[in-house]
């Protein structure tokens, strides 16, 4: 097993469950090599050669089928990390096959093969966490997957990517896509308004933010939203900022990487089928409009550049690059007046709340799209024509370069603006910077974001606060609004989190 790592001497991947004497490979010939299943590896002890192990967390399919007249063979595909020539360690496929033949009887091999692949399968089943008290799920197998692909996403790479990256990953794992390719804005969302979700095991967006956006919005809608939402959503960066499946990467303790190796960290991620909830945080306007977000709001400096960079969406992550520097050139205020209610000091609610109150009669500000009702009420929430309540904090400041409300803990693929920041914390990490920030210092922040340590430069225009729900009401209509990276009307918007809302296919 060249990619499988050495086995130290007394190894370390559990007890033994099932050992075997098999030849490697589908062919007759070969000697036999000595196999041991144990609760975490497969370990092969090859004749005058070094020990290998493949360990079974890097699994994600095995196969038993006849082999010759009397013969049956086992399998099994793992995904491990290699060195790569540049960066970070890549995921590899890595397949081996062994012989069983020791038996007379083909139906005994058989018997035996099927028993050392079945319990691969087993120990390779992702372990659920128990730290949190989150109800953890796995995707079964086979697998039914409904992917919704924007092909004109990012740098215009998604179609070739899936078939490239992906569709090969999820045949190992026994997972069938069915592929739905977006012709325009609000397809996908009007697909998941009206599917039969009893099909689908999971929704895999392969895209950009902005598509699960309107796919989440799109289940909202549905009458039945609550259970619709049971169903796990899975992101698969196609996009040019892939905030939520760079932040689905760094949650599973993988190195910061982009493009095809974060696609393949992603791939693996759905390949395991761990699901988790994820909170999402509702969003009304003074308008009547209201949106379930999952990433994040902006206004001011972040907004304008992700939506002025919209137009070189062609060079993929570095538009926003770009789009940083223009803005810094022509730096602008915005005036208004931004209020929250901090995490810590919520009077009588639990911080993870589980199941949202429901709201049968809408109010101004809350009302649901298409006008459904019982969607979750936000009980956090004064009316926007009113106060907010007198528990509330209001920010001193009236002149701000950006606010942004993140519920992750990436902004985009390279900006790791909220390392504490995780899928179900119940939290939304408000950050706001004040009018007066110098152009060196704003740039400055932006470059420590790539490592998330904007926070240890103490900049006293910056700030950072968890909240579980926020008001902004600008002076002004001037200017764009973001939810999620999609364009809002500049206009007043309050939000509050609502805990673990859906579920989404997660690494840990
Ligand atoms: N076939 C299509 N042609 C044009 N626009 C589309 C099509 N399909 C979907 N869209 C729209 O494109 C918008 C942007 O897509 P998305 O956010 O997924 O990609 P992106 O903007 O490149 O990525 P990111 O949000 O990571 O920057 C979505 O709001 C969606 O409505």
């Amino acid at each position: 097993m060249a990619a499988g790592r050495r086995v130290p001497p007394h190894g370390d991947g559990g007890a033994v469950l099932l050992r075997g004497r098999f030849s490697p490979g589908p062919s007759p010939g070969s000697a036999a090599w000595s196999v041991a299943l144990t609760e975490r590896e497969l370990q092969v002890l090859r004749p005058g050669g070094p020990d290998a192990a493949l360990r079974l967390a890097d699994c994600v399919g095995s196969a038993a089928f006849p082999s010759g007249p009397a013969a049956a063979c086992f399998s099994l595909v793992g995904y491990p990390f290699r060195k790569a020539r540049w960066g970070s360690p890549a995921r590899q496929r890595l397949q081996r096959t062994f012989r069983v033949s020791q038996h007379p009887d083909a139906e005994e091999n058989l018997r035996i093969a099927q028993a050392w692949s079945q319990r691969i399968r087993e120990l390779s089943l992702p372990a659920a966490p128990t730290r949190d008290g989150a109800s953890y799920g796995v995707l079964p197998r086979p697998c039914r997957a409904l992917v919704l692909l924007n092909p004109q996403s990012g740098a215009g790479r998604a179609l070739e990517d899936f078939q490239a990256v992906v569709q090969p990953m999820l045949a190992d794992a026994d997972i069938t896509p069915t592929i739905f390719v977006t012709e325009r804005p609000h397809h996908a969302q009007e697909k998941v308004q009206d599917e039969d979700l009893s099909q689908w095991d999971v929704l895999v967006v392969m895209s950009g933010d902005g598509l699960l956006h309107e796919v989440l919005n799109g289940l909202m809608e549905r009458p039945d939203w609550e259970e619709a939402l049971q169903t796990p959503l899975c992101i698969l960066p196609g996009g040019s900022g892939n905030a939520l499946a760079a932040s689905i990467n760094y949650y599973a303790g993988n190195d910061h990487v982009a493009k095809k190796k974060l696609l393949t960290n992603c791939t693996f991620i759905l390949c395991k089928g761990l699901h988790a909830p994820m909170d999402l945080v509702s969003l009304s306007t003074a308008s009547g409009k209201r949106f379930f977000s999952f990433l994040g709001f902006g206004w001011g400096f972040i907004a304008d550049v992700d939506i002025d960079s919209e137009k070189y969406r062609r060079l993929g992550n570095a538009r926003f690059t770009l789009g940083t520097l223009q803005c810094l050139v022509r730096l602008r205020v915005y005036q208004g007046r931004l209020s929250y209610l901090p995490a810590a000091t919520e009077p009588g609610t639990p911080r993870d709340a589980k199941a949202p109150a429901r709201q049968a009669t809408a109010t101004a500000g809350t009302e649901a799209p298409g006008g459904h009702g019982a969607l979750p009420a936000d009980t956090l929430l004064a009316p926007l024509g009113q106060p907010v309540p007198p528990h509330w904090v209001v920010v001193p400041e009236e002149e701000f370069v950006c606010v942004y409300a993140i519920y992750q803990s990436h902004l985009g693929t390279n900006l790791l603006m909220a390392p504490a920041a995780r899928l179900h914390d119940g939290c939304i990490h408000l950050f706001y910077v004040g009018a007066g920030i110098s152009r060196v210092a704003l740039l400055k922040i932006f470059l420590a974001m790539g490592r998330g340590t904007h926070l240890e430069l103490n900049c006293p225009h910056l700030h950072c606060v968890p909240v579980r729900a926020f008001r902004l009401e600008p002076w002004g209509s001037a200017g764009v609004m973001t939810v999620d990276g999609e364009a809002l009307a500049c206009e007043p918007v309050q939000g509050q989190i609502h805990g673990r809302m859906c579920r989404v296919v997660t690494g840990s």
